[in-house]
């Protein structure tokens, strides 16, 4: 059992606290956000993360998991500080590192005795490097016994205990090989292979990660915009791609592009990172690029089948950048409203669980209690996050509430011919459309 503190309740520092302290460990969570530990400590998730409220009560109750927002509490004796600070976009796209900066600085004045500095956070190549700097620097007088160790983690929102649990691999870069083999006894309860290499290479592994993830959302994207020119349906095409073991299924859903507080952040960061260094990161570019076109290429649409938006209502179904989360940072469905909003629509909406985060973000909104309110009256319905309570909707009485039987489903989730039984005008992503695509021509 080692004694861990853990600096930022976020996503990632609030599960790999929990799973941590469920693998044993004593665990302290530590957040300067004092309305946030204090609704922890009384059980309420800042986050909806499916399973972490039961498992951050079980592991606090057996007392292996504290809540504090006191620095010098959770860094006394700790053998392993781990930094899962937020690295938002800069006003350049740069990795925003000041939070780093400051747990970095925490650790330096409070910290007096050898530990393990192991940062979690998405950041800048060099970073780990840096925060030694800064650490050192610091402590010129006194000198700490610490070594930096980089581990990127690969979670995902929605499924990010499972993740973490049952991780593809766990990354450790660090200039000390016995500090990362340090680290990497934390994971071996976890049977998946650990790689340890140099302290820039784990960072630049995360940053392909995903930039790597996006790309291929992005690819697809483009094959479904040329599949509706051409008559063919991006779904099979998916299908029969992923057959092939090189390039795998994971990853081929065509629909309205890459959200959330992570691809977009980081892929903007890798290109800046890319730039400053002279190189030119085009395919980046092209990625990113084609992300933005997916949500315009739908509000084109959703215009040319109704004539003009404007006092046109259009209702969205899902805000959420993803199904399972109640994070809407960078959702499609916000970047659509906006888009939907400048010509001049009235926007309904409704989501399973991001409806809190959205009164904040979206007051020009009519939210919504359920699917049906949304669809009254409107001229348009857009799917734009696939949850499963979407899945089986009753189209007859969507039929009957709508002004205007059109469906423009942006993530692929029904079934077109169903649809069209009930009188819609259904478009999807990349699928060929019986009122859209002229398929006439010669190949
Ligand atoms: N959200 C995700 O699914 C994943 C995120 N990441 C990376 O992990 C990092 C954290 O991401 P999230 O958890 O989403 O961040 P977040 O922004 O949701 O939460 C960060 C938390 O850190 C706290 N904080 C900020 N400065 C602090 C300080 N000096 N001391 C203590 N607490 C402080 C904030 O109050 C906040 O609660 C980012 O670099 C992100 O790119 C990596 C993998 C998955
Ligand atoms: O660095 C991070 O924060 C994390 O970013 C992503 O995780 P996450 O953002 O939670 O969600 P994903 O499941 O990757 O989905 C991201 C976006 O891509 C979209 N997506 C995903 C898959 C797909 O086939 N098509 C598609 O449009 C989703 O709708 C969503 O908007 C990565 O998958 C994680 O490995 C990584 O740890």
């Amino acid at each position: 059992m080692s004694k861990i503190c853990v600096i930022g309740t976020g996503y990632v520092g609030l599960v790999t606290g929990t799973c941590f302290a469920d693998l044993g460990n004593e665990v302290h969570c530590l957040d300067i956000d004092h309305q946030r530990i204090e609704k922890l400590k009384q059980g309420i998730m800042p986050i909806y993360e499916p399973g972490l409220e039961q498992l951050v009560s079980q592991n606090v109750k057996a007392g292996r998991l504290i809540f504090t927002t006191n620095y010098e509490e959770a860094l006394e004796s700790a053998e392993f500080a781990f930094i899962a600070v937020g690295t938002p976009s800069g006003v350049d796209g740069e990795a925003d590192l000041q939070y780093v900066r400051a747990a970095a600085e925490k650790i330096a004045d409070l910290v007096d005795h050898p530990i393990i500095v192991v940062n979690k956070s998405t950041v800048p190549v060099g970073t780990g490097d840096w925060v030694a700097d800064i650490i050192r620097k610091r402590r010129a007088g006194k000198p700490l016994d610490f070594d930096v160790v980089s581990n990127p983690e690969f979670l995902r929102e929605g499924s990010a205990i499972n993740d973490f649990m049952y991780p593809d691999r766990i990354v450790l870069g660090s200039v000390n090989r016995e500090a990362a083999s340090k680290v990497a006894q934390l994971y071996l309860s976890l049977r998946c292979p650990i790689m340890i290499t140099d302290l820039r290479t784990a960072e630049m592994i995360k940053y392909a990660s995903n930039a790597f993830l996006a790309t291929k959302i992005s690819f697809i994207n483009e094959m479904a915009n040329i599949c509706e020119e051409l008559g063919a349906d991006v779904r099979q095409v998916a299908q029969g791609m992923g057959m092939d073991k090189r390039i795998g299924h994971a990853f081929l859903d065509a629909g309205l592009g890459w959200g959330g507080s992570c691809f977009p952040k980081d892929v903007k960061a890798l290109a800046h990172m890319a730039v400053l260094h002279g190189t030119s990161p085009q395919l980046l570019q092209a990625v990113m690029d084609i992300n933005r076109n997916q949500r315009r290429r739908v509000v084109l649409r959703l215009r040319k089948a109704l004539g003009s938006l404007d006092e046109k209502v259009i209702g969205v179904l899902g805000l959420s950048f993803k199904p399972n989360t109640d994070d809407i940072r960078e959702a499609p469905a916000l970047e659509v409203i906006h888009l939907l909003q400048v010509e001049g629509a009235i926007v309904k909406a409704y989501d399973p669980q991001a409806m809190e985060a959205a009164r904040t973000m979206l007051p020009k909104v009519h939210l919504c209690s359920n699917p049906y309110e949304v669809a009254d009256g409107a001229d348009a319905l857009v799917l734009a996050t696939e949850w499963n309570e979407f899945k089986q909707l009753d189209f007859e009485r969507i039929a009957g509430l709508m002004r205007n039987k059109l469906i423009m489903d942006g993530r692929n989730l029904w079934d077109p011919e169903r649809l069209r039984q009930y009188g819609f005008t259904y478009y999807g992503i990349g699928r060929p459309s019986l009122n859209g695509s002229d398929q006439s021509g010669c190949p």
